[in-house]
This record gives structure tokens, sequence and C-alpha cells, in this order.
């Protein structure tokens, strides 16, 4: 067996349906006393009910939550909690509000009590990103890494199946590239392979039947092991590509990540076999050039759009995009090639099948 450094994630998780209920019972056992509530706009109703369920215990709601938080946003948050005097923050909602909770952890340390309500993953990472110039930088702390994160399947019954299908597939991402990663290990491995089968299993039925409790909180179960993929190893050329096509051309996070998957696991067949044998299986296939296949025939399933062109990328998207992932690269198990990743750009970008 090769050598491998495991480095386990210190959080506490609660699971279930109706779990949303248990919030003052968890800020007792994280010790704390007055929690600011982050949310978006949005879902400003959502941060008014976790004000109900704490009461007294509750600062105050705080709907500002932005996609990529803008360093503009971050500031006035930690002015809110400090004004408030908030000891926590219990953040609800995707990705971009558990990123203004890390934003605020960042520089205060203020522990992170988050309740996802998409399938992201940020819950589970000690990965931060924030966004200055049109410019977004990610970076790693444990001081971001939430405390305590409780899924409650019933929050996701809400997400427009459209919504639900691609941010599924932004978790598949992170499982299916932990099991090629430079740093990839044992343990790491079997929750990949496990939330590849979760969300393969659960995604057609969350699409179909959006009130399927059961099929949400297996769905969620899934990204939640794809979450601690992502924080636990490096990621690698569909990452890299998404997080160029996010950053230069602003396309929606989740969608990019859906339609990219399919062409950057085919990139990898021949020099990740053995690991992309893995996801195959999981997939209810065999072998690793399975694998972009079998993704893109599950985003059609899920009604996901096939191309790149349908969700905002220019014509000249591709060659710049893949000039500019092969000016700092990731580690990839393929190296870096600028014309064949312009290919596969472009194939995506018209909504071809892997090839
Ligand atoms: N740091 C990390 O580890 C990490 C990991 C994954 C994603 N991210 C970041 O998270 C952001 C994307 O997060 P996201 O894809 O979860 O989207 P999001 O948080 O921006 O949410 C998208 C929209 O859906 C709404 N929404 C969320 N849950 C809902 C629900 N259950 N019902 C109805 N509406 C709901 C939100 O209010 C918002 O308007 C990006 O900025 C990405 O870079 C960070
Ligand atoms: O943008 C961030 O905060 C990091 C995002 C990330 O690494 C995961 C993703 O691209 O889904």
């Amino acid at each position: 067996m090769n050598p491998f450094i495991y480095q386990g994630l210190a959080s506490r998780v609660v699971f279930g349906a109706g779990k949303l209920e248990s919030l003052a019972e968890e800020l007792d056992k994280l010790g704390a006393r007055r929690a600011l509530i982050l949310t978006t706009p949005e879902q400003r109703h959502l941060g008014e009910r976790v004000a109900a369920i704490l009461g007294e215990r509750a600062a105050g709601v705080y709907p500002q939550a932005v996609m990529h938080v803008p360093v503009e946003v971050a500031r006035a948050a930690r002015v809110e909690a400090s004004r408030l005097d908030a000891d926590c923050c219990v953040a609800i909602g995707g990705g971009s509000t558990i990123g203004l909770g890390k934003a605020i952890a960042l520089e205060s340390g203020l522990p992170i009590l988050a309740v996802p309500t998409t399938y992201a993953g940020s819950e589970m990472t000690p990965i931060y990103g924030l966004t200055e110039n049109r410019l977004k930088k990610t970076g790693r702390d444990f001081r971001v890494l939430p405390k305590t994160v409780v899924y409650d399947p019933l929050l996701t019954l809400s997400l427009p199946a459209a919504i639900s299908a691609c941010s599924g597939m932004n978790a598949m991402a992170h499982a299916v590239e932990a099991l090629y990663a430079q740093d990839a290990n044992p343990i790491i491995g079997l929750m990949a392979e496990e939330s590849i089968r979760a969300l393969a299993g659960s995604l057609p039925a969350v699409v179909a039947n959006p009130a399927d409790v059961e099929a949400h909180g297996r769905a969620l179960y899934g990204a939640w092991l794809a979450g601690i993929c992502l924080g636990s190893v490096g990621m690698a050329i569909h990452h890299k590509l998404c997080h160029t096509l996010g950053g230069t051309f602003n396309l929606p996070h989740a969608q990019a990540h859906a339609v990219v998957l399919p062409h950057a696991a085919h990139y990898n067949r021949e020099a990740a076999a053995e690991p992309l044998r893995r996801a195959a299986r999981a997939l209810g296939g065999q072998e690793a050039e399975e694998v972009g296949p079998l993704l893109f025939a599950l985003n059609q399933k899920l009604g996901i759009p096939a191309s790149l062109a349908e969700i905002g990328l220019p014509e000249e998207g591709p060659a710049e995009a893949a000039a500019i992932a092969c000016s700092s690269p990731y580690y990839n198990p393929r190296p870096f090639e600028r014309d064949a990743i312009e290919a596969m750009l472009l194939r995506a970008w018209k909504g071809l099948p892997p090839a």
C-alpha cells in the first residue's frame, strides 16, 4: 500500500429531516450565546425562521449574502457582527451564505454553525473565497471550517429541480476529482465512491419528484461526503477550468461544474484509469472510459443544459479559458495540454458528448 496522510476535519454533523429545530441545542453545545444569522435576500424568510427558533439568542438576521463574497459585503457583515455583539454565526443557505460566514470567521474567529440548503459542500471545507476588483481569490484556513453542520433534507425541498440537478453535479465533481487527487487516500476514496453512488442514485428521483424527502436525504448525504472530499484533498483540472469559467466569464457556478465534468473526467481516462474505474462502478459501469459518457447521460437525464454556450460562454471562450487554465495549472494526473483542453472545451461549448 502506498504511504498517505489523512487529515480529519473536526466538525460535528447533525443529519436528519426536521433537525433545523435542534439549532438552539446545537448552539448550547457550541458554547455560543448570541448568533448573527446569515442568509441571502431570497432566503430571508429562512433566516427569520431560525431567529424564531433561537429566540433571544438571535442577535439579528443579516440577509446580504451574494455569490463569490465581494470584499465590501464581507467588511459590512463583520461590522454588523461586532455591532450586535455576536459570538457566533448561523449561516443558513448555499455556498454563498456559508462563504460569507467564512469571511467573518477569517478575521474575527467567530465559530460558524452551518445549515446548508444546496449541495455545494462549502460547509465541510476550510476553503474560503473573496472577490475584489472582479478577481476571486481562495485560501485555506481552519478558522473558517464550520464547527457544527446541521443537514436537514426538508430545507432542500424548495430548491427548483434545475438547481438541485446542477448543484448535485457540483457535488459529484468534488467526489470524482478526489479519486484521482495528488494527495488521494483510502478513506477519502471510500467517501468519494459512496458519494458518487448516492448522488447518481438520488438526483434523478429528486428531479422527477421534488417532494421526495427520502431522495433529498440521500442526495444531501452524497453532498456531505462530497464536501468532505473537497475539504480534504486537492482538486484537479475540472475545478481549475470551472474556477476560470466562473472567475473570467462569470458563468453560473453549479451549471458550469455540471457541463464540464463529463469532459474533464474523460480527459483523465487513461492517466487516472484505476481511480476512474472506481467512479465507473459507482455510476453503474465498469471501465474508466465510460465515466465521461455516463456523466453526460446523467446530465441529460437531469435536464441539465448540455452546452457551455447555453450558460453564457462566448465563442472565443474555449480558447481563452484553455490559455488561462494552462498559465497556472493545478496538479492533474494528465498534464495540462493546451490544444487538447481547448478541443475539449469546444465540445463542451457545442454540447457534444466527451470524445
Ligand atoms: N469554499 C468552498 O469550499 C466552496 C465550495 C462550494 C461552493 N463554494 C462557493 O459557493 C458559491 C455557490 O454556492 P451555491 O451553488 O450553493 O449557490 P448559492 O449559495 O449562491 O445559492 C444560489 C441561489 O439559490 C438560493 N437557494 C439556496 N438554497 C435554496 C433552497 N433550498 N431553496 C430555494 N433557493 C435556495 C440562494 O438563496 C441563491 O439565491 C460559489 O461562490 C462557490 O464558489 C465554495
Ligand atoms: O470559491 C470558493 O470559495 C472555492 C470553491 C471551490 O473550491 C469549490 C468549487 O469550485 O465548487
